[in-house]
């Protein structure tokens, strides 16, 4: 059985799928592969591993021959999971194994935010340390403040336990559902989004990117934040609406934002957020540690493995795969 891999994967993930007799082609070029040049490539293979690509209807109706497809990501908002399933193919992601390192990136992004850490590394950069006064380049202080964490699940949670424990934060959460975990283990409260904009210091998105989430932080959500607040979103740019958020900055209707997903990605050199003191971006690392990344192979691999098998994926985004009758069967 043959398997295409669109980037190049942790190591750990190609032995496993070599130790289970696949035989691997890994895209190794630095640039993405077009939606065609992918369902080129998908030809004559069994499965694909896939990065980030965009895997919409037009990828399933042209590709009903894969037996699995397995993101290399938790997110799945890349993908017609629907179109998947009419076309009978399971699809398999990467959850949990990325939550720490997320988090993390999100508490970092809070704490440079507050400080002001990017821009005062340019500075220094550019020759301009600065004369040290009182008053100049002052940051906020998170100790005691409000996290707000919109889409309080796997990696919200570990986020608002970091802000608890690091900072005595008191949370506060918008969520579909209670969760119950951080209610009983972090006394967070649910709130409306309405509270969650007004009440929010630091208000952090955690949420998956879906037509209900789509350009939620707007100019009316902005409008209802405290002037002192930071936003920080490491779940999908599209979540927030980016022109909208640099207003908000410019006009001091918040204070800063840290990024790091942006809307598109990459970000344009030139945008005006990358100069702005009090806001922080990066280019979409969330899970780039070398113990997640090992981790989040070792899943995917495990999916490919199993669905060749024609086995249950352990990490399923489309479990009802399993009980649909493809059209034309
Ligand atoms: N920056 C990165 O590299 C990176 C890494 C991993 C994940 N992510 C993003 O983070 C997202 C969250 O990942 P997770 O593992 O925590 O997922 P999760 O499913 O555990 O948590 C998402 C939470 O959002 C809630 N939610 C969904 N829709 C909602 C809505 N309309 N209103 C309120 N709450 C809603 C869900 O109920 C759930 O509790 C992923 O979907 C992905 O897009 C980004
Ligand atoms: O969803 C994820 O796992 C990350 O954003 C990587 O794409």
């Amino acid at each position: 059985m043959k398997v295409f891999v669109t980037n190049v994967i942790p190591q750990v993930g190609v032995n496993l799928l070599e130790e289970a007799g696949l035989e691997l082609t890994q895209w190794t070029e630095k640039r993405k592969l077009s939606g065609e040049e992918l369902v080129a490539h998908c030809k004559g293979y069994d499965a694909v591993l896939c990065v980030s690509n965009q895997l919409d209807a037009a990828f399933f109706e042209a590709c009903p021959h894969l037996k699995v497809v397995a993101l290399h990501s938790v997110g799945y908002d890349n993908v017609d999971v629907q179109a998947a399933t009419r076309a009978g193919i399971p699809v398999g992601n990467t959850p949990g194994v990325l939550s720490d390192a997320t988090a993390e990136t999100a508490f970092l992004l809070m704490i440079a935010t507050a400080r002001k850490a990017f821009y005062l590394h340019k500075k220094i950069l550019n020759g301009n340390w600065g004369f040290t006064e009182p008053t100049a380049d002052l940051g906020i202080s998170l100790e005691g403040k409000t996290l707000g964490v919109y889409g309080l699940g796997k990696i919200g949670f570990v986020m608002a336990r970091k802000c608890a424990a690091a900072y005595n934060m008191k949370v506060i959460y918008h969520n579909r559902h209670r969760n119950v975990e951080a209610e009983d283990a972090l006394k967070a409260v649910k709130v409306s989004f309405e509270e969650l904009l007004e009440q929010s210091d630091v208000l952090s998105v955690h949420t998956a990117l879906t037509q209900e989430t789509k350009g939620m932080f707007n100019k009316q959500a902005f409008g209802r934040m405290k002037p002192s607040a930071i936003f920080i979103n490491t779940a999908r740019g599209g979540i927030h609406n980016e022109a909208d958020l640099t207003e908000a900055l410019q006009k001091g209707i918040i204070w800063g934002a840290g990024l790091d997903v942006t809307n598109p990605e990459p970000m344009d050199k030139d945008n005006p957020l990358l100069q702005m003191p009090s806001v922080c971006i990066l280019p979409h690392i969330g899970s780039a540690t070398v113990e997640t990344r090992d981790a989040m192979a070792t899943l995917a691999a495990r999916n490919i493995i199993a669905g060749l098998r024609n086995e249950r994926l352990p990490y399923i985004v489309n479990p009802e795969v399993y009980t649909h009758t493809p059209a034309n069967s």
